[in-house]
């Protein structure tokens, strides 16, 4: 599916820095250390018994009933604590990238729902799972981690996996090129939303919207190139979806000017009756 002609993206906020990982100090904010301590637990945990373990806890999809739109409205009490640019409930965030997607490409509205809709995996949290393993960049295990994973110098030193000499070599338990499709990732709300959403048969969203939502998160590959090895011809004709998608969900992100959400709720509970309606298994 190609997208129709995009108007330039013009609303960037050049000024701003974001994804601003600072380097721990003594002197430290407290956004800060919520961010790196949000990574170190992940980077100490996340490893593949761990995963694994996730799977046989979510993939089961008995922790409620709902649609799509409540769902989305659970992240108003949602903080993600593992970014930078955001401190105020995660709805907002939702909406901002749906918006500015909207702008930018109005006849592609398969593509404002994704905007909508790419981070509501993050209810997780409401269910017992820890923010660590619910938000925040993702990266694949079982085979060695990355230097262009965030904060990666000092946060895998006790990870489970670095001992472990398959895990531990660059391809791991994966054959080059084997496509991501075949790559264990941290467990997240990439992973989580994706499966909820194949799980769920009257969802017609394109495949790209699929990919997209997978592994949006995955900034060590999407936006630092890492990981190459492990992708196919698929994964890189998508790359570059994936990397248009990523400056509307990081570039719109606006502690001040919080969308109405009233106002935009017809528009978008509309595209959710055409492409995921009905009550989902979560
Ligand atoms: O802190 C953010 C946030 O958790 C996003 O939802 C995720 O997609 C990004 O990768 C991460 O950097
Ligand atoms: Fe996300
Ligand atoms: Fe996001």
């Amino acid at each position: 599916m190609s997208l129709s002609n995009p108007i330039p993206l013009t609303d960037v906020d050049t000024e701003k820095k974001f994804r601003n990982f600072v380097e721990i100090t003594d002197k430290i904010d407290p956004i800060a250390a919520r961010v790196y301590n949000t990574y170190l637990s992940m980077h100490t945990h996340q490893c593949v018994d761990y995963v694994k373990q996730r799977y046989d806890v979510w993939l089961k999809f008995n922790h409620a009933q709902m649609s799509v739109y409540d769902a989305l409205e659970q992240l108003s009490t949602i903080v993600d604590e593992s970014d930078p640019d955001v401190d105020v409930p995660n709805v907002y965030h939702a909406f901002q990238t749906a918006e500015s997607i909207r702008k930018q490409y109005p006849n592609d509205d398969w593509f404002h729902l994704v905007g909508l809709i790419h981070d509501v995996g993050k209810i997780m949290a409401l269910y017992g799972e820890p923010q660590w393993s619910t938000v925040g960049d993702t990266f694949p295990v079982g085979c060695r981690f990355s230097d262009e994973i965030v904060y990666s110098s000092t946060t895998f030193k006790d990870n489970p996996d670095i001992k472990k000499p398959l895990y531990s070599s660059q391809y791991g338990i994966y054959t080059p090129n084997c496509g991501l499709e075949n790559v264990m990732m941290s467990w997240g709300h990439d992973e989580y939303l994706y499966r909820v959403l194949k799980n769920h048969q009257q969802c017609t969203l394109p495949d790209e919207a699929f990919y997209i939502i997978r592994y949006h998160s995955f900034y060590p590959w999407h936006t630092n190139g890492a990981y190459m090895y492990l992708c196919n011809e698929k994964d890189l004709q998508m790359l570059k979806l994936v990397q248009k998608f990523q400056k509307f969900d990081l570039y719109t992100k606006d502690d001040e000017a919080l969308p109405d959400l009233d106002e935009l709720k017809g528009y978008y509970q509309n595209l959710i009756k055409k492409y995921i309606p009905g009550v989902l298994s979560w």
